[in-house]
């Protein structure tokens, strides 16, 4: 999510605390697994191997071998020789800040400098690792209940052919020879002949079920039909919003091939990160089918004064009940009332895989009476009347795996390894819940599952996703995990509808979604269109009445054990502690072993994220926007996901942190450079309702995106009016 919408402070005092007192001793085992990793580490330093990690100088807390010293799992408020830390991540969101006197008294308690940088002389190229326990002190995990479900089926294809519709022979031809298709989905089947009739249609139908096309046909059918034959200069006729800019860029090729053999009529697309200028020229020469996202189209209704829509016939609302959602509410507002104001009657078009009447009926876009196309039904064939129940792909398995807060990192990475490492051919999508905790993940797997220390040809190929990216990027990243056969695509909820990326065979939510909604579109990316596919969610012992949530909702899942996932460590000779294993060994031994290596990979990623100062304040920026993220479940979920419920300290190994950093707050320090910019109008989140706050990070995550900067258009338009160009923003 956009780091704009808080106001952080994230103090750097984090240098790690040395407990004195020890809260609970590692085992000997994970004492063993430590001392082998440092020791490994301490002999390729004097190999002179280029250290692993974030760029940049060692950092003062590298000490040499003979220092190291367990780091404890104590809990931060137990530390006797600290200053209390948080005792809960509710805390941690504290407004509260150290003065920054009070934060230097307590800086030499935090770290017993004396005595380390006395046995540090000599030691330049030495290291100190350290590693808490990871297998102590966690939550047990639960069972997980999981009710009984009849899970909704939706057949996805039928055995009808498109040309027995009344189409036009070069529709038909080039949905054969450019698209590959000839016989029709269930969707197709059902919408094609309502929307051909005239007639506004609500449409709901599983993921990957070709809505696209359910609409797009009739629309072009409907348009090349028109006499006297449609021109540019007739501007838009259809009008096609989407929620973010890699669904618009989608659409637009799938019409661009569509309209293939009808040369006159021209689609265009608007989206934010393009330039507006130039998309102020394309409007002005003239689009006919606009696609768009909300917010730019917005821009332009305030902004161009080219855009017009007297000719407007087609209003569709693809990932319809995003569209209609909190973030966007004002967007569409503006935009219907543009819509209304002018043009001939209209025909509308609601379409996503999890529309509810209610929400299709609060739309405020006045249906004339709606044709509700709903195409799941239950295991008995009957219609499921209550809507609230979403069907997801056949083929789709669907799991989850309770895993406790500090072997998050390592259990995900252990998955990644196991899909792409030792198994061949995984497209995997993992869902993060912010851009920041996206940012850092990245770096951090390409730097101790990619890097050259993995011996691994080629290498695992690592992509990323979300809104605070430059748009060339995203338009690059989309387009090469599109076409890519095998890799790893971290992202946000911003690749979460209505992509359609061929051959993913895993996703992976690393954090639930805020919505069983968001949960189906996610799962959606994969088992398309009757492919196979399978999901694994991620759940801590405290989250596990999710599966309950989900039920509700018809979606069923298995459970995967974590102890499955993390034993794939032991195909992976990096992280050996004792050698080969055998095979021959006990189970229990085994367990111990599974558990060393994960210690071993931990040490791994902590050693990475302590390497130097920026490292740790991308993990403590990551942690902070997951800990803020974890607000903004709404308030029918809190008794699943609250801040308060979650450790701090654990959280944070999750991010690679060897302690929970202290000072997380969203304030501004006074007088900061940020505090100037952001006090205005910007409360702190904490303040902020949790209605609020859903809306503010859907919106920040999808409209940071396409909607542009307002407050650099408000600039530049004061600046070009002053410059004379009346009503640009350019
Ligand atoms: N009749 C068809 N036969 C074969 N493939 C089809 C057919 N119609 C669509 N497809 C393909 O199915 C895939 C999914 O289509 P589409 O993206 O329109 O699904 P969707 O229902 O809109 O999914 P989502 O709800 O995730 O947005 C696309 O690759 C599309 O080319």
């Amino acid at each position: 999510m956009a780091d704009d919408m808080l106001m952080l402070n994230l103090s750097s005092d984090s240098a790690p605390a040395f407990h004195t007192k020890s809260y609970q001793r590692p085992t000997s085992q994970e004492k063993w697994a430590l001392k082998k990793a440092q020791k490994r580490k301490y002999s390729e330093i004097q190999k002179g191997l280029p250290n692993k990690g974030f760029n940049g100088p060692k950092t003062k807390d590298q000490h040499p071998p003979e220092d190291k010293e367990e780091e404890e799992d104590v809990p931060a408020h137990k530390s006797p020789v600290r200053k209390p830390a948080p005792k809960d991540a509710a805390n941690a969101l504290s407004p509260e800040t150290p003065k920054p006197a009070q934060r230097s008294q307590a800086q030499p308690k935090t770290t017993p400098k004396s005595k380390h940088e006395g046995e540090h002389k000599g030691g330049e190229d030495s290291v100190f690792i350290k590693t808490s326990s990871l297998f102590r002190n966690n939550p047990d995990i639960p069972d997980v209940h999981r009710p009984a479900v009849t899970q909704l089926m939706e057949k996805v294809f039928t055995s009808d052919s498109f040309a027995e519709l009344d189409l036009h022979p070069h529709l038909v031809a080039t949905l054969t020879k450019v698209l590959n298709v000839t016989t029709m989905t269930s969707v197709q089947k059902e919408t094609i002949p309502v929307l051909l009739s005239g007639r506004d249609a609500v449409v709901r139908s599983q993921t990957g079920s070709g809505k696209t096309l359910a609409y797009g046909i009739p629309l072009v059918q409907s348009l090349q039909a028109v006499e006297p034959k449609i021109k540019r200069g007739d501007g838009p006729l259809a009008v096609i919003v989407v929620p973010t800019r890699e669904l618009a860029q989608q659409s637009f090729h799938i019409f661009q091939k569509l309209l293939k053999p009808f040369t006159w009529i021209v689609p265009g697309v608007l989206m934010g990160g393009e330039k507006r200028k130039a998309e102020k020229a394309r409007l002005r020469k003239g689009i006919n089918i606009l696609i768009t996202t909300p917010g730019r189209l917005v821009d332009h209704i305030k902004n161009t004064l080219s855009i017009a829509f007297s000719a407007v016939r087609w209003l569709i609302l693809d990932e319809a009940d995003r569209i209609l959602d909190l973030g966007f509410e004002k967007d569409l507002t503006v935009i219907l009332n543009s819509l209304n104001a002018t043009g001939p009657p209209r025909q509308n078009v609601l379409l996503s895989a999890t529309l509810t009447d209610g929400l299709s009926r609060l739309a405020g876009i006045s249906m004339k009476e709606p044709v509700s196309i709903h195409v799941g039904e239950n295991s008995e064939g009957i219609n499921e009347p209550t809507l609230d129940h979403f069907a997801v792909p056949e083929r789709l398995q669907q799991h989850m795996v309770v895993v406790p807060s500090k072997l998050r990192l390592v259990c995900l990475a252990a998955f990644i390894l196991s899909k792409c490492k030792f198994e061949k051919g995984h497209k995997i999508i993992v869902f993060v819940s912010s851009c920041e905790a996206v940012e850092f993940l990245l770096i951090l797997f390409n730097a101790v599952l990619s890097g050259p220390k993995a011996k691994q040809q080629p290498p695992l190929s690592f992509l990323r996703l979300h809104g605070n990216m430059k748009q060339e990027e995203r338009t690059e990243v989309f387009q090469e995990f599109s076409l890519c056969r095998t890799g790893i695509l971290l992202c946000t909820d911003v690749a979460a509808r209505g992509l359609d990326m061929p051959q993913v065979t895993w996703i992976v939510q690393y954090n639930p979604p805020t919505t069983p909604a968001e949960y189906v579109h996610r799962v959606g990316r994969t088992a398309r269109i009757g492919a196979k596919g399978s999901s694994l969610l991620f759940l801590t012992p405290a989250e596990t009445t999710y599966v309950t949530s989900l039920a509700n909702h018809n979606i069923s899942l298995s459970e995967m054990k974590m102890e499955t996932i993390l034993s794939a460590l032991m195909l992976d000779d990096r992280f050996k502690v004792r050698g080969k294993y055998d095979g021959k060994k006990s189970s229990g031994a085994l367990e111990q072993e599974v558990r060393e290596r994960a210690t071993v990979l931990q040490t791994e990623f902590e050693s990475v994220v302590h390497n130097d100062d920026d490292s740790v304040q991308a993990a403590k920026r990551a942690l902070q926007s997951f800990l803020r993220a974890y607000t903004a479940y709404p308030s029918n979920m809190k008794h699943i996901f609250h801040i308060k419920a979650l450790h701090l300290g654990h959280a944070a190994k999750s991010f690679g942190l060897r302690d929970a950093p202290q000072g997380l707050v969203t304030v501004p320090a006074k007088g900061s450079n940020k505090d100037k910019g952001q006090a205005k109008g910007k409360r702190p989140l904490k303040k902020l309702s949790t209605e609020e706050r859903v809306a503010i990070l859907t919106r920040s995550e999808y409209a940071s995106g396409m909607d542009g900067d307002f407050a650099a258009k408000k600039k530049k338009k004061k600046n070009t009016q002053a410059n004379g160009e009346e009503g640009s923003v350019e």
